[in-house]
């Protein structure tokens, strides 16, 4: 479910989704449940499976449109992988009118490498968001390309709103740096979850309860900070008594060779990969 309602849209043509995957999906469930019209939402994707198709259809949504069955699109959301990018543009291009913009979520591939696959003069926005989109509470960023309208930005920024917070940034260049905080974080926070499981069981634990209390932490640590108003490290400061256990541990997370560095490495390496990405 969203906490994002989107609510009655008249976008001025279809939105078209190219590329239904998890990020995609993930997108148009968050329009629906915000309360797009399901009759102007279009999809392209050549591996959707039967049963997701079955039931986007049922709802009403558009599938497989071609560029002349279907009014020009205000939107299209382009979703597929990165490395189908080149195979994928022309079609996208084919719907494309003059007051079409393009919103890409493709990591790595640059506003010049759309604009380069799509007609003269095309509005791209490029962005990067993040799977808690799936449940409302992504968070993505966007850079305008050239051209883009204060409306097609404003459209833009309402079909990411349906998922979640959207920043704007003008410099494109820092994208790659958010793919490797926002985009690929929720990774990272996974991982926490599995890597302090394991810890557990190295201290002791049976690996089904250790699981479960460290899942739990990682779940219930999330939602605190999304409620509360205090900053993470004065929540963290709540957790930790002087001289206890938690100070114990810091000890370990926040020495010079503890989670920072550790993070500032990870974080580097996912900026350049997205740079590499670009070609
Ligand atoms: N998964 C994530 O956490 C995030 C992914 N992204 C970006 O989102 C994009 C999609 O990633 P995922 O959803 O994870 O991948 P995915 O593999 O789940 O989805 C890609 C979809 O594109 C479809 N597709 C392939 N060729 C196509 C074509 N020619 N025309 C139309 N559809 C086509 C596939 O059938 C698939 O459903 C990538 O560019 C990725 O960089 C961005 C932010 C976060
Ligand atoms: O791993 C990736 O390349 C994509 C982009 C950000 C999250 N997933």
């Amino acid at each position: 479910m969203t906490e994002h309602s989107i609510g009655p849209l008249s976008p001025g043509g279809p939105i078209l989704l190219v590329g239904a995957g998890k990020m995609g999906g993930a997108l148009l469930d968050g329009w629906l449940a915000g309360g797009l019209d399901p009759a102007l939402v279009a999809v392209v994707d050549p591996g959707l499976p039967p049963d997701v198709a079955e039931r986007l259809s049922a709802q009403g949504v558009i599938l497989a449109p071609e560029p002349g069955n279907l009014p020009p699109p205000a939107a299209i959301l382009f979703a597929v992988k990165p490395q189908m990018a080149a195979d994928a543009l022309p079609s996208v291009a084919g719907f494309v009118s003059p007051d079409t913009v393009v919103v890409s979520i493709l990591a790595g591939t640059t506003l010049k490498t759309l604009r380069s696959g799509l007609p003269n003069g095309a509005a791209v926005v490029r962005t990067m968001p993040n799977t808690p989109a799936s449940v409302g509470r992504g968070i993505t960023a966007c850079v305008a390309g050239e051209g883009v309208s204060a409306a097609q930005r404003a459209l833009a920024d309402r079909l990411l709103q349906a998922c979640g917070e959207v920043v704007w940034v003008d410099d494109e260049a820092l994208i790659d740096a958010v793919t490797g905080v926002s985009g690929s974080g929720p990774a990272y926070v996974f991982l926490m979850a599995e890597s302090l499981a394991r810890a557990g069981v190295a201290a002791g634990l049976p690996p089904d309860l250790a699981g479960k209390l460290a899942r739990a932490t990682v779940e219930g640590a999330g939602e605190l900070l999304h409620r509360s108003p205090e900053t993470p490290e004065t929540l963290r400061k709540n957790v930790t008594s002087p001289n206890g256990t938690t100070a114990a541990a810091l000890g370990v997370l926040m020495a010079a060779d503890g989670l920072d560095p550790l993070l500032e490495r990870a974080v580097a390496a996912a900026t350049a990969r997205s740079r590499e990405l670009a070609g």
